[in-house]
């Protein structure tokens, strides 16, 4: 089974758009050959593709997060190189290998009886190579960047630094929905159930949550775990303006980050952001890069993904790129 395909200079050459008297940040990132490599590195940041959008399509939802990484590439690859960006602190490792499970995907008629079990099932197995991949950077002891896909790749996220750091690991996640839905076959919106009933994810915080896009029984399931599942609504913060963005930081920082934690993000809770589940109402990029740059900051952060982009619902060429590009640029910088 092929994991991983490690990218080398030769790999990102033609996405570089290199001018006289400047640096390219993707002039100074570093390469390795191997994963072993990892631990004698000295740069902290990894950067991780996912180009698979079978997650999302075993929800029923719109086809397109596959392409957000190399769209991404191509715009972080392109900001400057300079003393605030950070690149000599950056190892770009590759892309998951996805092709077996995206050509097998392809091969499901939406008219089986068992098409959404059937892709549930190759989320399984790159479920597998994201843990897998997550655990050695986290076990070398770097800090994962991991761009999507859908948030699917949660679970394998919270799996593979839960193994990598031997105990179960938080979650803060900027997200209209919780994706801690029933434990039905594997898909985009089962992620963090999954991780928390195989005991991946000890606390859950859902940051600007959409109460139009949370059934009763979420809800009633997050009461019944209080003490270990808690969000604010988007409806508190952005339009009925009870809770402050900083009270809404804070509340979230209090519940899970005084101890290992993940920070994911959906880029669905942008608003009117190209992205599987594109919504005219959300939170804007600007808070996006905020909670990014907070919660990045904090030392008990172990990993940064940045999920559900889909650059062909964009509304203007290029905005997952350079959105992503940005988000990036904020946690390492
Ligand atoms: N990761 C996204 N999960 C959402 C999808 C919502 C939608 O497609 O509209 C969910 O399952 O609720």
């Amino acid at each position: 089974m092929s994991l991983l395909k490690i990218y080398s200079e030769k790999d990102i050459a033609s996405l570089l758009k290199k001018r006289d008297g400047e640096t390219k940040f993707g002039e100074k990132v570093s390469f390795i050959k191997t994963l072993e490599d990892l631990k004698n590195h000295s740069a902290k940041y990894v950067l991780l593709g996912i180009p698979e959008d079978i997650g999302v399509r075993a929800n029923y939802g719109n086809p397109g997060t596959s392409k957000a990484w190399t769209a991404a590439l191509g715009s972080l690859l392109n900001i400057q190189h300079n003393h605030l960006t950070n690149a000599e602190n950056v190892i770009l490792l590759g892309e998951l290998d996805c092709d077996t499970q995206m050509k097998q995907a392809e091969s499901i008629s939406k008219e089986e009886n068992h098409y959404a079990e059937e892709l549930g099932g190759l989320v399984t197995q790159i479920d597998h190579k994201v843990s897998e991949v997550v655990r050695a950077i986290v076990a070398a002891g770097k800090f994962p960047i991991i761009i999507g896909g859908g948030h699917n790749n949660s679970f394998g996220n919270l799996k593979g630094t839960s193994e990598g750091i031997e105990k179960a690991i938080n979650c803060i996640n900027f997200d209209a929905h919780t994706d801690f839905r029933s434990l039905e076959h594997r898909h985009s919106g089962n992620g963090f159930s999954y991780a928390f009933v195989d005991g991946f994810l000890e606390k859950y915080f859902i940051f600007g949550l959409h109460r139009n896009y949370t059934s009763e029984v979420v809800f009633n399931s997050m009461e019944k775990n209080s003490h270990r599942v808690k969000f604010n609504l988007f409806e508190a913060i952005s339009i009925d303006q009870n809770l402050s963005f900083g009270e809404a930081l804070q509340e979230a920082e209090n519940f899970c980050c005084n101890d290992n934690f993940g920070i994911e993000v959906d880029m669905d809770a942008i608003e009117m952001m190209g992205s599987s589940a594109i919504s005219p109402s959300g939170f804007t990029l600007n808070e996006a890069r905020k909670f990014v740059s907070h919660f990045s900051k904090n030392t008990y952060a172990r990993y940064f993904h940045i999920c559900e982009g889909s650059p062909s619902a964009g509304i203007f060429p290029n905005q997952v790129g350079k959105a992503i590009a940005c988000l990036v640029s904020d946690a390492i910088s």
